[in-house]
C-alpha cells in the first residue's frame, strides 16, 4: 500500500505526511466554516450544540493522528500514511456535517465528498480506493433515509436527486482510481525494466573498464591502468613512507620465441605473471608494461625489502617450468629504485630503467638498484647503491 511514500527516507516520509496531514486539516477547516455560514444563514436543521459537539470530536480524531505522526508511531504502520483511516474519518465527519444541513444545503455540500476521496485517489490501491467510496455512499444513504424516518419526507425526489448524483460521482471516481492504479504499476514496470537496463549497463560499462586496464595475455592490469594507480598512490604517499618500484625484464626473450615459437613466449609470459603473483603479498600492484616487461609497485617496504623481494622473483623465475615446454635457464633481469612523497613517478621510473639497463649490461640474471633522484642541474645521483 502507498508504494509511492513508502520508498522514501522516513524523514523524509514524515515531513511529507505532516504537510499532507496540514493540507487535510486546511479542509477540515474550510468544510467547518461552510457548515457555519450554512446554519448561520439559516440551512442548519440540528440545534447549535450538535455541531459544537462534532467539532470538539473532529478535533479530537485529527489529535490521534497528530499524536501518531509526532511520535513517529505511524512508521510501524503497514500504510505510515494511514490514508484509508483519514479518508474514512473524513468522510464519518462529512456525514455529520451534511446531518446537520437541511436537504437544500446538503445538495451544495457534497461536493466535499471529492476532495476528501481525492486524497486517496493517488495513493490508495481500488480495493481501498472503492470501500471508502461505498463507505461514503452508504453513510449518505443512512442519512437520507433518518431524514426520511425523522421528517416523514414527503417529496423524496431531491434526496434521491442527491443520492444518484453522489453515485455517479463516486463511481467515476473509483474508475479513474483503477485507471490511475494501473498507469501507476505500468510506470513501475518501466521502472524496474530501466533499473535492469541499467544495472546491465553498468555491469558493461564494469566489464569495459575492466578490459581497458586488463592485459589480456597474463590478466595482470596493464601499464596504462599501473601509471594511473601508481600516480594516486604517489599521492597518498605519507611523508615517511615510501614504495619500492621495479623494473622487470625478462632476458633474451627474443631467442625464445625465435627458438619455440611465439606461442611458447606467450605461455613463459604467463607463467612470469603466475609465478611472481603467487610470490607478492596481497596490496603489491603488478603490471605488464609491454612486451616482456613488467613493473612492479611494492607499498610500504624498506630497501632491504625491495631488494629480498625482487631477488625472490628472480630466484622463482629461475625454477620455473611453462607447461610442455622444456626450456632450461630462464632468467630477468631487474632495475629498482624507491617512490617517496613528492617524488615523480616519470622520473622514478627512468631510475629503474637506468637500473635496469646496468642489469642487463652487467650479463643479466640480476637486480640492480638506482635509489636516489637524480640531481636535475648536475645529472649527479645524489647518492646510489
Ligand atoms: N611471445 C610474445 N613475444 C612478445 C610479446 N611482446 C613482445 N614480444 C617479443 O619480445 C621480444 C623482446 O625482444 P628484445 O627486446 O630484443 O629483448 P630480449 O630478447 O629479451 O633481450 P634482452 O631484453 O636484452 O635480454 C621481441 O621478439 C618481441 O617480439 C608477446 O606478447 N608475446
Amino acid at each position: 500500500m502507498n508504494t509511492s511514500t513508502t520508498r522514501l527516507e522516513p524523514q523524509a516520509l514524515q515531513r511529507l505526511l505532516l504537510n499532507r496531514f496540514a493540507m487535510a486539516l486546511g479542509t477540515y477547516a474550510m468544510a467547518v466554516l461552510l457548515l457555519m455560514l450554512a446554519i448561520a444563514t439559516g440551512y442548519g436543521q440540528v440545534p447549535l450544540a450538535v455541531p459544537l459537539l462534532g467539532g470538539v470530536l473532529l478535533v479530537l480524531s485529527q489529535l490521534v493522528f497528530f499524536l501518531l505522526l509526532r511520535s513517529e508511531r505511524n512508521l510501524r504502520l503497514r500504510d505510515p500514511g494511514m490514508i484509508e483511516a483519514q479518508v474514512l474519518v473524513a468522510l464519518f465527519w462529512q456525514t455529520g456535517l451534511l446531518g446537520c444541513l437541511n436537504g437544500e444545503a446538503r445538495g451544495t455540500l457534497l461536493a466535499f465528498y471529492a476532495p476528501i476521496l481525492l486524497f486517496g485517489l493517488f495513493q490508495l490501491p481500488a480495493r481501498a480506493f472503492a470501500r471508502c467510496a461505498a463507505f461514503g455512499f452508504v453513510g449518505f444513504v443512512g442519512l437520507e433515509l433518518w431524514d426520511a424516518y425523522r421528517l416523514q419526507a414527503v417529496a423524496p425526489e431531491l434526496p434521491l436527486l442527491q443520492l444518484a448524483t453522489l453515485f455517479a460521482v463516486l463511481f467515476w471516481l473509483c474508475l479513474f482510481g483503477r485507471y490511475i492504479n494501473a498507469m501507476r504499476q505500468r510506470m513501475h514496470q518501466r521502472r524496474h525494466a530501466l533499473v535492469a537496463h541499467q544495472n546491465t549497463l553498468r555491469g558493461m560499462m564494469r566489464q569495459l573498464e575492466d578490459q581497458a586496464s586488463t592485459d589480456e595475455l597474463t590478466g595482470l592490469c596493464n601499464r596504462r591502468h599501473f601509471l594511473r594507480l601508481a600516480e594516486r598512490e604517489l599521492t597518498r604517499l605519507p611523508a615517511q613512507g615510501q614504495y619500492g618500484l621495479a623494473l622487470i625484464d625478462l632476458d633474451h626473450f627474443k631467442r625464445i620465441n625465435d627458438r619455440y615459437g611465439h606461442a611458447a613466449g606467450d605461455r613463459v609470459l604467463q607463467t612470469f605473471a603466475t609465478l611472481a603473483q603467487a610470490c607478492l603479498r596481497e596490496g603489491d600492484v603488478l603490471a605488464r608494461y609491454g612486451g616482456e616487461e613488467f613493473v612492479l609497485l611494492l607499498p610500504g617496504v624498506n630497501l632491504d625489502q625491495i631488494s629480498i623481494c625482487c631477488e625472490r622473483l628472480r630466484e622463482a623465475f629461475s625454477t620455473a617450468e611453462p607447461l610442455g615446454l622444456s626450456l632450461g635457464g630462464l632468467s630477468l633481469s631487474i632495475g629498482m629504485t624507491r617512490l617517496q612523497r613528492g617524488d615523480n613517478l616519470d622520473l622514478a621510473l627512468q631510475r629503474a630503467d637506468q637500473a635496469l639497463y646496468r642489469a642487463k649490461h652487467n650479463g643479466r640474471n640480476r637486480c640492480e638498484a638506482s635509489w636516489e633522484p637524480t640531481d636535475a642541474r648536475t645529472g649527479r645521483r645524489s647518492a646510489s647503491s
